[in-house]
C-alpha cells in the first residue's frame, strides 16, 4: 500500500504516513493561513504530529453512511482546499495512541481520519492493524486480580470504568477474578496453569502486589525444582509480566516504576507492552523461607511504625502519620550485628547523582552481567571467600531498600539512587543518635537534601545481608510494651540510654515478620513488571 496519503482531518487536508515504526499526518495547508492555525487550535490535532508505532492503542474503521454525489472530486482535492462538504465522505477510520499529560501520566487520545475512497481506507486501517500485530510484546490475554477492598476500595470501580474499556479497545481478552478473601491470588497463582497466559494484572496496592509476586515467583521454582528454604538457591526469573493497577492506599511500587499512581496510564503501558526487570530480595531466618520483599526492608523505626500501625486500623492511612509519631517519640534503638556482602561488580554507589529511569544503563548492565552468568551457568553461592563485612552497634533504623522507595510523601525516596534491576540492595543504617537528629535524617526524606550526610547515617550497596540481634527472640517480649512507655530507660547498663532490651520487628513491603533475626539476598531481575521505568520529563510524544 501507498506509504503515505491524503485524508481530511479537521476539514483540512493531511498527509498521512506510515514506516516501519511511525505513524504520522501532516497538514498540506500553508503554515500561517488562518485556518491551519485553527487546526493548531482544535483538539490538539496539530498540523505535523506523529506516534510511534509502539504507542498506537487500536485503529478501528467507521463507515459512515451517506452517498459520494461528487464521486472522483477527492482525488482533485489540492492541497489549498479548505472545506469539504459531509457528502464526500464515506469513510473514516480512528486511531487510538498514547498522549503524554502532565507529569508521567498517560491518556488515551484519539485522531479521526476521513476518506472518500473505501480502498483507501480498508487498505490503511489494515496497514496499521498489520503493524500493531507485529508489535510481539503486546499481552493478548491476561489473568486479572481486582481486590475490592483496598484502598478506598473502589479497585472494582476503577478496572470497570477506566481500565477494561482500554483492554477491550486494545483487543485483550482477560479472565477476571475479584479476590475474595486475603491471599486468594496468592494461593491462585500458585497452583494454576499459567501457560495460556501473557501477564498477570493486580488491581490494588503494594499488598496485592506482594500476593501476586509470592504466588508467580511460588510457582516458577516449583516447577523448576528450586528449594526456596535454602537461602542460596539461585532462583529462577518468572517469564510472565505483571501490571499494577493502582488502588491501594500507598501505591509505592506503582509510584516508584511508573511515576505515578494512575490506573489510565498503568493500564496503557500494559496494551503497549512494556517491561521492566525488576529485583526481589527474600527473606529466611534460621534456613527457612518467610518472605519476598521488593521495596522495603525496614527494622527499627520502620518496624515499629508498622507494628503499631496494625492496632489504629481504623484510622485509615492516617494511622501511619500518627504511629509515626508516636514511633518517633519512643525513640528506641535496637542492638545487633550487621554481616554484609558489598556489591563489588555493579556500577554505581548509593550516593552518586544517577536516578534509575526508563533505560538505566546501571540497570541494563546488571542485566548482561546477570546474562554472562547464566549462560556460563556459574551458581554463585555463598562464598566463604567473598569479603563479608561487619558492623555492630545500637541502631534506631536498619533499612533494606530494593528500590528508592519514592512516594507522594518522600518524592525521592528513602534512597534515591537505588536501581530497581541492578542486583544490589542499598543497605542503610541509622545508629543511636538524639531524637533532634534523626529528625533532621527523617526530614531529609521528604526534601532534596542528603539525608546520608549526617554522621549518624551509613548506607552500603549490598548484595546480601544477614543481621543478628543481640537479644535472643526466644526472650523478646511483646514490642508493643514498648510503646507503654514512651522515654522508657530499657538499657540495663546504660539506664539513660534508651537502648531496648526487646528486639523490633521487620517491616517487609508494609508486612510484619516477627522474627528479627534474618538473612537477606536480593535475586537480580527475578520479576518483570509491565512497565519501563519513570521516564523523564521531556520524553513527550511529538
Ligand atoms: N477480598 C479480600 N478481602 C480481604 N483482604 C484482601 C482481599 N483481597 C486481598 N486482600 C488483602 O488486602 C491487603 C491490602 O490490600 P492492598 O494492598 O490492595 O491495599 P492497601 O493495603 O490499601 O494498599 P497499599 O498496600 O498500597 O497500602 C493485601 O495484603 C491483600 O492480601
Amino acid at each position: 500500500m501507498a506509504a503515505a496519503a491524503r485524508v481530511l482531518l479537521n476539514g483540512q487536508v493531511f498527509e498521512i504516513s506510515l514506516n516501519e515504526s511511525v505513524f504520522s499526518w501532516k497538514s498540506l495547508r500553508l503554515r500561517n493561513s488562518p485556518s491551519a492555525a485553527a487546526a493548531r487550535g482544535g483538539r490538539g490535532e496539530g498540523e505535523n504530529q506523529s506516534v510511534p508505532v509502539s504507542e498506537i492503542i487500536a485503529v478501528c474503521k467507521t463507515e459512515v453512511a451517506g452517498t459520494c454525489k461528487e464521486s472522483g472530486r477527492w482525488q482533485k482535492m489540492t492541497s489549498t482546499t479548505t472545506s469539504f462538504t459531509p457528502e464526500q465522505i464515506l469513510h473514516d477510520f480512528t486511531v487510538y495512541y498514547v498522549q503524554r499529560s502532565k507529569e508521567h501520566h498517560w491518556c488515551c487520545a484519539e485522531v479521526t481520519f476521513y476518506c472518500s475512497d473505501q480502498l483507501l481506507c480498508n487498505q490503511w486501517v489494515q496497514a496499521l492493524q498489520r503493524r500493531l500485530d507485529l508489535q510481539g510484546v503486546r499481552p493478548k490475554n491476561l489473568l486479572v486480580f481486582i481486590n475490592p477492598f483496598g484502598g478506598k476500595q473502589l479497585g472494582k470501580h476503577i478496572y470497570d470504568k477506566k481500565v477494561a474499556p482500554l483492554f477491550q479497545l486494545a483487543s485483550i481478552t482477560t479472565e477476571v477474578i475479584v479476590t475474595e478473601h486475603a491471599n486468594h491470588a496468592r494461593d491462585h497463582l500458585a497452583e494454576v496453569d499459567l501457560r495460556i497466559y501473557d501477564g498477570i494484572v493486580c488491581v490494588g496496592g503494594d499488598g496485592m502486589f506482594s500476593e501476586v509476586i509470592h504466588g508467580l515467583i511460588c510457582q516458577t521454582q516449583k516447577i523448576a525444582g528450586i528449594d526456596q528454604n535454602d537461602p542460596n538457591s539461585k532462583l529462577v526469573a518468572c517469564s510472565l509480566r505483571i501490571g499494577i493497577i493502582p488502588a491501594g492506599s500507598t501505591d509505592c511500587i506503582c509510584y516508584a516504576t511508573v511515576g505515578v499512581n494512575d490506573p489510565v496510564t498503568s493500564a496503557l503501558h500494559i496494551i503497549v507492552g512494556d517491561s521492566q526487570p525488576m529485583d526481589v530480595s527474600s527473606v529466611h531466618h534460621n534456613n527457612t523461607f518467610l518472605k519476598y520483599s521488593v521495596s522495603l526492608l525496614g527494622y527499627g523505626f520502620y518496624g515499629d511504625v508498622l507494628k503499631d500501625s496494625e492496632n489504629n486500623r481504623w484510622m485509615g492511612p492516617s494511622r501511619y502519620d500518627f504511629s509515626g509519631f508516636k514511633t518517633f517519640l519512643s525513640h528506641q534503638c535496637y542492638e545487633g550485628t550487621v554481616l554484609y556482602l558489598p556489591a563489588t561488580e555493579t556500577l554505581g554507589n548509593p550516593r552518586d547523582e544517577s536516578r534509575c529511569t526508563a533505560g538505566c544503563y546501571v540497570c541494563q548492565y546488571s542485566g548482561k552481567l546477570l546474562d554472562l552468568s547464566n549462560n556460563k551457568q556459574e551458581l554463585k553461592h555463598v562464598a566463604e571467600e567473598e569479603d563479608w563485612k561487619v558492623v555492630k552497634g545500637k541502631f534506631l533504623a536498619i533499612n533494606a531498600a530494593n528500590m528508592s522507595c519514592a512516594c507522594s510523601k518522600s518524592p525521592m525516596g528513602l534512597s534515591p539512587a537505588a536501581h530497581l534491576a541492578d542486583g544490589t540492595i542499598d543497605l542503610i543504617l541509622v545508629r543511636k543518635c538524639s531524637r533532634f537528629n534523626f529528625l533532621r535524617h527523617l526530614i531529609r526524606h521528604t526534601n532534596k537534601d542528603d539525608q546520608f550526610d549526617l554522621a549518624f547515617v551509613e548506607v552500603y550497596r549490598v548484595k546480601q545481608f544477614i543481621f543478628t540481634p543481640k537479644y535472643s527472640e526466644e526472650d523478646n517480649i511483646d514490642i508493643r510494651d514498648i510503646g507503654k512507655n514512651l522515654f522508657g530507660q530499657f538499657c540495663s547498663d546504660h539506664p539513660a540510654c534508651g537502648c531496648s532490651q526487646v528486639n523490633s520487628n521487620w517491616n517487609c513491603d508494609g508486612e510484619i515478620i516477627e522474627h528479627a533475626a534474618v538473612e537477606v539476598r536480593v535475586h537480580c531481575q527475578l520479576i518483570k513488571l509491565f512497565v519501563r521505568g519513570i521516564e523523564h520529563s521531556t520524553q513527550k510524544t511529538s
